[in-house]
């Protein structure tokens, strides 16, 4: 029997975060209220290895806490695998709990063999009011059978344990929010203000078994841990792209979050706007397809203004076919993008895949360098086709599987595009005069981007490289932007 350990459990909560099992950010609850903190344990299917500790730890969990029952059953469907796994290695018969009786047949709402007054042990993943227990307690209960214990992974602390203590049935779980929070903040993966604002959510937003808040009063809904109200420096730690991190904390080094695009056709003039504007800008977007007279050496000259300026370059690609074309224009041709650029940008039209040819140029040299991609989810052009189901298929590419390391952001315009605190917003069509220009591309002033779309970076091209001073409008726009940042957190 495996006895379980402090570390042991360190190292799963650790492994638990590292696999996007649970996160942090804006998210609507079943219950139609907002969390700061999501859990998503049906992704452990995929990691054998975690699959097997939370098993295993469930088993020794079962063990010191002497419960015997003459059957398991899962909550369907994320703690089936997990009943599954128990129930072997126990040699304990299952129970399985339909969600729908069958509409032919015995129409029955539990399968297996078993006899009224058996006993039966429930395997939960994540109890928040406790209420899904509920459903297969009552289900189970229906057919005679003896419910008085259910075990689970992760218990919310939101009033799960006394709902469903009012049923006749302890839950006994592996981890607590709190140990979770506790856990990831020792090692450096949060910092004390998330473990705050969390713990201060949970506290305010204890839910009936019903779904009704206890106090009654849904107004808590937690706006201030949305990701626009918290601070570049706290998202940097939320962040899974290394390079989302390193553009936060640039961000907050430099005070900037104003990116330039040098939309110019010579390399000199390119060159020029980066030494006049690197020290306002975080980051200094090209369209390297439009120089007309492109060279290795613009590039290493560029990136030598990078380094003494201390801004990423994005490459605004906008990449959009197959993944193994795109793997031959980011790595190949005449630009060889994916040597000298930090960021490139890419639509999510042709699905996961885009990610997956990006990555799959990164080899050679390149595979040891810090590379990332910011996302289209939404475009500044008027009458542009995208429309909800693209942004949230967008969004699920970003924040879902085995990629998101290499996600650093979203491009689009709005707040409501994305959740998640640990990519970065990046937002073009700013300009001191809101309008739209004569081919469709709509400006929105830098103050309005920020506070009311929520743009974490604002892209301003025309607006600077127009100006009678480049160096003077950059300062302008980068005090403008940062000011609507401070003011945002601030509130
Ligand atoms: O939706 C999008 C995506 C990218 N862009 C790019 O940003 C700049 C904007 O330049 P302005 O001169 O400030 O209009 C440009 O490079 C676009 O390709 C965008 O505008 N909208």
């Amino acid at each position: 029997m495996v006895t379980k350990t402090t570390d042991q459990m360190k190292a799963l909560a650790l492994k638990l975060y590292e696999i996007n099992a649970f996160k942090f950010g804006d998210f609507k609850m079943k219950v139609g209220i907002n969390s700061p903190v999501y859990f998503d344990l049906r992704v452990i299917v995929s990691y054998p290895d975690v699959m097997q500790t939370v098993s295993d730890l469930l088993v020794s969990h079962i063990k010191e806490l002497e419960l015997s029952s003459k059957h398991v059953c899962g909550v369907p469907y994320t703690a089936l695998p997990l009943a599954t796994i128990v129930s072997v290695q126990q040699h304990t018969p299952m129970l399985v709990r339909r969600k729908e009786a069958k509409a032919y047949g015995t129409k029955k709402l539990i399968e297996g063999i078993y006899q009224a007054g058996d006993t039966c042990l429930i395997v939960e993943d994540v109890v928040t009011s406790g209420s899904s227990i509920l459903e297969t307690v009552r289900d189970l209960q229906s057919e005679g059978i003896v419910v008085t214990d259910a075990v689970v992974v992760v218990d919310r602390e939101q009033g799960g344990v006394a709902n469903i203590a009012k049923h006749g049935v302890r839950m006994h779980s592996l981890f607590t929010l709190s140990f979770l929070l506790n856990t990831l903040h020792e090692e450096g993966r949060i910092e004390r203000s998330t473990v705050d604002a969390v713990a201060k959510y949970i506290a305010a937003v204890q839910i009936n078994s019903d779904g009704s808040f206890i106090g009654g009063d849904k107004t808590v809904a937690p706006n201030e841990f949305s990701r626009t109200k918290l601070t570049y420096e706290s998202r940097a730690n939320l962040a899974k792209s290394p390079l989302a991190k390193r553009l936060f904390n640039l961000m907050v080094a430099k005070q900037t979050n104003l990116c330039v695009a040098a939309d110019l056709t010579k390399a000199d003039a390119i060159l020029d706007v980066a030494d006049k504007c690197g020290p306002y800008i975080c980051l200094l977007k090209t369209h390297v397809d439009i120089v007309e007279d492109f060279s290795e050496n613009f590039v290493v000259n560029l990136q030598e203004l990078a380094k003494r300026h201390n801004f990423l370059l994005l490459e605004d690609r906008k990449f959009a076919d197959i993944g193994n074309t795109v793997s031959l224009q980011y790595g190949q041709g005449l630009y060889k993008i994916a040597n000298w650029a930090d960021l490139v940008t890419a639509h999510t039209l042709p699905g996961r895949s885009i990610v997956q040819g990006l990555k799959a140029a990164l080899t050679g040299d390149n595979a040891t360098k810090e590379r990332g991609v910011f996302l289209l989810a939404e475009m500044s052009a008027s009458g542009n086709l995208i429309d909800d189901k693209y942004k949230e298929t967008s969004n699920k590419i970003a924040t879902e599987g085995g990629d998101v390391d290499y996600v650093a952001g979203i491009v689009c315009q709005s707040a409501s595009c994305f959740a998640f605190p640990g990519l970065i917003q990046l937002t073009p069509g700013v300009k001191i005069n809101e309008g739209v220009d004569k081919l469709g591309q709509q400006y929105q002033t830098p103050e309005h981007v920020v506070k009311e779309r929520g743009a974490d970076i604002g892209v301003v091209g025309r607006g600077i490289l127009e100006a009678a001073s480049v160096e003077k409008a950059a300062v302008t726009y980068r005090d403008r932007l940062w000011a609507a940042y401070l003011e945002r957190v601030a509130k």
